[in-house]
């Protein structure tokens, strides 16, 4: 689990989701009573058959479409964190193509994150720090940070959307699919810069993935979903910290059989 002496009694609540209900056509709801709890600091793999409401769930989470009904409490039990504190990284790196890196970087801070929990990056040059020391956190050199998206490889625009989501040290990370489109090598490095930053940050990471590996790479928990629910619930059994040779590893062989054979058992 999450942190280091913790037992599950005293873990505090990062996302608490109750009976939540997401419909894009009215009577057809892609999330049906769904209820869980994910635990501050914790990270947690969401997998499931196409279709079945994975990104919805993310979406829901980050107020980008509306509940029919149910509720979605960020840290419920903490009276110290900002509620809406909430970074999300799309499968495309979606960056501004007429804004360089650094540029694409600050957005958050224009867009008035720069309120979060860990940021004191108020005036310009503090600022410009934070994005120089983000860079540098995911990889990019002070040259890339004058560059347009036009300029980058397909991996580089991945980091820059990485650094664009934690510049403001979110309290919750919500990834979609983010490193779908990578090359292997490239994948499992933002896999290892993904534990990096979670370990670092404290953060509480909701991810999603077709890729059963990096579910049992990244997370604490996997939540497997179906039928609009999470159906089954899986703890990691691998300790942290994870080095990439845990990948050859028979335990993590044995938690990948668990997965998929939830995933068979769930999937239509
Ligand atoms: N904007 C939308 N309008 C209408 N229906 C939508 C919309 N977005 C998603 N859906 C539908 O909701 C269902 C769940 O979609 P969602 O994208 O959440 O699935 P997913 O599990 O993330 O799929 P995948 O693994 O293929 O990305 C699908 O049937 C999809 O067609």
């Amino acid at each position: 689990m999450p942190s280091k002496s913790t037992t599950e009694e005293t873990l505090s609540i990062g996302i608490q989701l109750r009976d939540l209900v997401v419909e894009y056509a009215p009577g057809k709801p892609v999330l049906q009573n769904l209820t869980q709890d994910i635990f501050s600091g914790e990270i947690v793999a969401c997998v499931g058959a196409s279709g079945c409401g994975k990104s919805t769930l993310l979406r829901a989470i980050a107020k980008l479409i509306p509940l029919r009904s149910g509720s979605i409490v960020l840290h419920p039990n903490s009276l110290t964190r900002p509620p809406n504190n909430i970074a999300y990284v799309f499968q495309d790196a979606t960056l501004l193509p007429w804004r360089t890196v650094a540029e694409n970087v600050k957005l958050p801070f224009e867009l008035g994150r720069a309120a979060s929990r860990k940021v004191k990056a108020t005036s310009a040059s503090d600022q410009h720090m934070e994005i120089k020391s983000v860079l540098e956190t995911v990889g990019l050199s002070a040259d890339d940070a004058g560059k347009f998206p036009r300029e980058l490889s397909g991996g580089m625009r991945m980091r820059v959307s990485l650094a664009r989501a934690i510049v403001t040290s979110p309290s919750i990370l919500l990834l979609d699919e983010p490193f779908a489109a990578l090359d292997d090598l490239l994948r499992s490095k933002m896999n290892d810069l993904v534990l990096q930053l979670q370990q670092s940050g404290q953060q509480t990471v909701l991810f999603v993935t077709h890729n059963i590996a990096e579910a049992v790479f990244l997370s604490h928990r996997v939540f497997v979903l179906g039928d609009g629910k999470i159906c089954r619930t899986l703890n990691n059994p691998l300790a942290f910290p994870r080095s990439p040779e845990i990948r050859s590893s028979l335990e993590f062989a044995e938690f990948y059989g668990r997965i998929s054979h939830a995933l068979a058992e769930v999937s239509p």
